[in-house]
Order: C-alpha cells, then sequence, then structure tokens
C-alpha cells in the first residue's frame, strides 16, 4: 500500500525553525554590510517559530477527494501542538447559539435556585459548583461552573467502599423542578446538545483513528457502546484590573481522549507551545469548535500525539466569559491498552517510524511493567480526575470505611 502521507510533522516544524533562523542571519548579514563602519554585531539568536493552531473543515474529511490532506492536517496538528479548529461541523449555530443562551440563563439564576443543584448532592459528580471552590493543580480556579454527563440510571448495586468507585459515576443528572420552571428549555437544550457532541466526537476520533493508521472504526470499538462523557458549562467573571488573581482556570492538559470546546466571543483560553513554552492565545473563532487531545491520548501514543497544556487568563473587559467543554471518553468499564504499538495496527509506512520513536522514549522500566499487564483501567483514570477536581463529593459519598 502506498504511504498516505508525506514527513512527519516534527521535521516540518525542526525545517521551518531552521528556516526562520536562516532568514534572520540573512537580514543580520545585509544590514552589516550595508554600513561600512559598522562592527559585526553577533548573531541574533533565531527567533523560535511559534506553532499555530489550525482550522480545519470536517467537510473536508468527510469527501474522499480532500481527505488525505485533512488527515495530514490534523496529524501535523496533533503532532506540534494537540489543538486545532473544527469548522462545517454540522452543528448548526442555532443550536451552539440555544446553548450558550441556556448556559447563560442558568448562571444568571439566583445563587439560592443554582444551590439546589450543588454537585456535592450528586454522586455521580454533576450539578454546580460555586465561584472558588474548584482546583487545578492545587490552585483555585476562578470560575462558577455546571456539570453533566450521560443520562443514565445508577447501578443500584453500587456500595461505596465496597464497589469500584467508578461504578458510582453512573446516574442521572439534576434538574430540580424549580428550576425546570424557570427555564423551560434547559433539560432538552443540555440533553440534545450533549448528543450531537457525542456524535461529532465519534466522527473525531474516526478522523484520529485514520490520521494514525489505524481502521477508521478503531476507537469507536475501544470506547464501547456507551462512552462516557462530561459536560461542563464554565462563567468566568471579568474581574477589575486591580485584582490580582490572573487565573481563571490554571494551566493543566486534560486528561482523557478528545475535548470539544464552544467558547464566546470574549477570549482568555491560551494554548502552551510544547516546544518553546510559549503561551498562544486560543482566540475564539465564530462557529468553530477547539477540539485538544487529552492524557489518554498522549499516552495511548507514546507522546506523539501531544495532549495540549492550556489554561484561561481572567479577562478584564468587563465582559463575563462563557465557555462549554465536552470531554469524550471510553465506557467507564473499558481496559486501555497501553499503546497503540502494543495492539500492532498502524499501517502507514512512515509513520511507523515516528511511533517507534516515540515509543522507545517510554523508559524501559516502564515497558517491562507494562507488558506484564493487559492495560488501564478507564474507569480509575476518570474517577481519578473528578475526584482531584470535586474532593467535596468524594468525602461525601465515597469516603466510606471497608
Ligand atoms: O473554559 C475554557 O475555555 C477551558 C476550560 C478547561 O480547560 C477545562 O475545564 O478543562
Ligand atoms: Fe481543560
Amino acid at each position: 500500500m502506498a504511504p498516505l502521507y508525506t514527513a512527519s510533522a516534527p521535521s516540518r516544524r525542526t525545517r521551518a525553525r531552521t528556516s526562520s533562523f536562516s532568514s534572520n542571519a540573512l537580514l543580520s548579514s545585509l544590514s552589516t554590510t550595508s554600513s561600512a563602519t559598522a562592527i559585526a554585531a553577533p548573531a541574533p539568536k533565531p527567533a523560535p517559530t511559534m506553532v499555530s493552531i489550525k482550522t480545519l473543515s470536517l467537510l473536508d474529511f468527510k469527501n474522499a477527494a480532500t481527505r488525505p490532506r485533512f488527515l495530514q492536517e490534523m496529524r501535523d496538528s496533533l503532532m506540534e501542538i494537540g489543538t486545532f479548529y473544527i469548522r462545517d461541523h454540522g452543528i448548526a449555530g442555532e443550536i451552539t447559539d440555544d446553548a450558550m443562551k441556556t448556559v447563560q440563563d442558568y448562571f444568571a439564576l439566583p445563587l439560592e435556585e443554582k444551590k439546589k443543584m450543588l454537585i456535592g448532592n450528586s454522586r455521580h459528580f454533576r450539578g454546580y459548583k460555586l465561584i472558588g471552590e474548584e482546583f487545578t493543580n492545587s490552585q483555585v480556579d476562578h470560575r462558577e461552573q455546571l456539570q453533566f454527563g450521560p443520562e443514565q440510571q445508577p447501578l443500584e448495586s453500587f456500595q461505596p467502599g465496597q464497589s469500584l468507585n467508578y461504578e458510582g459515576l453512573q446516574g442521572p443528572n439534576q434538574w430540580p423542578r424549580s428550576t425546570l420552571e424557570l427555564l423551560p428549555s434547559f433539560q432538552p437544550v443540555i440533553l440534545d446538545f450533549m448528543q450531537r457532541l457525542e456524535q461529532l466526537s465519534q466522527t473525531l476520533m474516526e478522523a484520529v483513528a485514520l490520521s494514525l493508521g489505524l481502521d477508521q472504526d478503531f476507537f469507536r470499538t475501544m470506547f464501547g457502546p456507551d462512552p462516557y462523557y462530561r459536560l461542563k458549562c464554565a462563567k468566568y467573571p471579568s474581574v477589575p484590573h486591580e485584582k490580582e488573581a490572573k487565573i481563571g482556570c490554571g494551566a493543566h492538559k486534560d486528561t482523557g481522549f478528545l475535548t470539544l470546546l464552544l467558547q464566546d466571543m470574549v477570549g482568555g483560553l491560551q494554548g502552551q507551545d510544547p516546544v518553546t513554552g510559549q503561551w498562544m492565545d486560543t482566540r475564539p473563532i465564530p462557529e468553530s469548535f477547539i477540539v485538544t487531545m487529552g492524557e489518554s491520548v498522549e499516552r495511548l501514543t507514546g507522546g506523539l500525539y501531544h495532549a495540549t497544556v492550556h489554561r484561561v487568563l481572567n479577562n478584564t473587559s468587563g465582559y463575563d466569559r462563557y465557555s462549554i467543554p465536552f470531554f469524550f471518553d471510553p465506557a467507564l468499564s473499558q481496559t486501555i491498552p497501553h499503546s497503540i504499538q502494543d495492539l500492532n495496527q498502524s499501517k502507514v509506512l512512515d509513520f511507523e517510524e515516528a511511533l517507534e520513536n516515540a515509543m522507545t522514549k517510554m523508559t524501559t522500566d516502564e515497558k517491562k511493567g507494562e507488558t506484564e499487564v493487559e492495560g488501564w483501567s478507564n474507569g480509575a483514570h476518570i474517577f481519578e480526575t473528578v475526584h482531584r477536581c470535586h474532593p467535596e463529593v468524594y468525602a461525601r459519598w465515597y469516603d466510606k470505611e471497608l
């Protein structure tokens, strides 16, 4: 089979850096020679090439003629930074506007109403969280948030301290009657939006699989019939200039597989260039979602695809910022293989070498340990994340003596 793709992204990035160096060197040599008396200045340090976040059109994935280019660009993006924008994604502007409006209307409710669905009421980590009560990397975040997941029956057999903790995540969302009376479209809009985001995420994971040289339904099979997802709605209040706190949400990588993020036009989200460490504004682009890989993909690909480090800065524009990230992961009960190499599924010829290199970065000890076990528990991994973010839910519902 002919290779589907051309050279890997890191070498492109290196080439880009080299060419930026050459043009700087050329400029400096021109300016030196233009003045006879000039003392030769040391050549300026090459400016690191900024990686830019690409915008991809999902129509290019759906069209057979443009699909190879789409996959190549996706692969470049994920190898360079782990993030891209997706447009023409099939979720109409009215739907995203409705979702955003519903979230804004919810946050505008009186505090007493919002407290009726505090996250601490829910064993399933669903509900409202007051500002200043969430921590990212042990630093308090400056946002209010509201969390949802698949609407399911709880596992009746769940016993704290006896069952696997992650089995407690399965269950319904909170829908207080008075909230539904005040906001009749709240429940249908949120449930409908999650369903659409799930479908879009499945399609994007098909593209991720193909970009890795795997079968199109590789992740669909890995995720199982009931993928686990979380929809988080966040409000970042605008802060006065003099306010010390700079961070709306601390620097972190998302822990799972894929995040789709809808944001309003206020701005404040930044991604970090994994090579230079520079922060880049992930500016809002109308009618597009931001797509980010999480640590599970980074782990599965031996670091070949990045989980982007990102953060949200507080804004001083006078406008509150709203965002809706959707975290898409396999079913809680799924076991995730340590690497796609273990499955020996990669079919893209020139990709194999890049993957091989990424895998050999793992320490021998790590590899030795891994060959002894089949994989890692997705449920345990997700539970660890939600436990870390919402320790009060854990303390109330899970921290029981055996
Ligand atoms: O609100 C945002 O734009 C990003 C939030 C985020 O990164 C997160 O909740 O994981
Ligand atoms: Fe995040």
